[in-house]
């Protein structure tokens, strides 16, 4: 068929999802990928988990890694407070094309300020570029064999301050052993696993929650 799985996930928001309704563009996606099509979303049942970590958190400077087609910039950036910022990284610009629809079909795009470009280039260039300090919430969901080099270079570029919070998908599945030792072992780390399962599925996955002791 003519068009991608991001076209025809953003169609199904189109058709399915109310203007300005967030909830109801996360349902209409996970509703497509469930029934019609698997995707890599987050998903339902791992996006109340990364609700919780949100809701809890009320975090004013948020940064994604991974795009995708912004299920999860939707799910995080409508539960931010008033003047909150999220900042997501893409490099895929097809990908970048179709979040941007789906971010502004939610009404967040006042929230949220999509990126196109690869972490490694941007990440150095957070705080010239958009004045940030500090971020007190990374969600990492991109390559999983970038999870560890783009969390040193947010150290080394001090992007995380004592209790920033990083949390990562699919520790598990497909898997990012190399991150998950490092924040597990590391002396600068305190991390949590909350066990779940792989978006729209009955395998094991699950997010690693990361504090960042300073
Ligand atoms: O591979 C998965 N995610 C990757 C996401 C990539 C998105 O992020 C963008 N991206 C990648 N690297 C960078 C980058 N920087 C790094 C490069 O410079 N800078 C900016 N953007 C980047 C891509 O363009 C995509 O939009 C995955 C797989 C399964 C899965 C599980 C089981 C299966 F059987 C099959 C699949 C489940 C999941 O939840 C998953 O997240
Ligand atoms: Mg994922």
């Amino acid at each position: 068929t003519w068009s991608t799985r991001p076209q025809r996930i953003l169609r199904a928001v189109q058709q399915s999802a109310t203007r300005g309704d967030p909830r109801s563009v996360v349902r209409a996606i996970d509703q497509f990928c469930r029934h019609k099509e698997w995707a890599m979303n987050v998903g339902d049942e791992k996006g109340c988990i990364l609700d919780s970590v949100v809701s809890e958190l009320n975090p004013s400077t948020v940064l994604e890694l991974g795009t995708y087609c912004g299920y999860s910039t939707v799910r995080i950036a409508s539960l931010l407070p008033p003047h909150a910022k999220l900042i997501t990284l893409e490099f895929n610009p097809d990908f970048a094309a179709v979040a941007r629809q789906v971010i502004a079909w939610a009404g967040l795009q006042g929230k949220v300020q999509l990126v196109e470009g690869a972490s490694g280039d941007w990440i150095p260039k957070m705080k010239e570029q958009f004045g940030v300090k500090t971020f007190d919430l990374v969600f990492l969901d991109h390559w999983k064999d970038r999870y560890l080099p783009d969390t040193k270079l947010m150290e080394e570029c001090g992007l995380l301050r004592k209790g920033s919070i990083l949390l990562a998908d699919n520790v598990i599945c497909p898997g990012t052993p190399d991150y998950l030792e490092y924040v597990r072992n590391s002396p600068r780390y305190k991390s949590q696993y909350f066990k779940s399962h792989l978006e729209y599925t009955k395998a094991e996955d699950g997010l690693e929650k990361s504090v960042f002791l300073g």
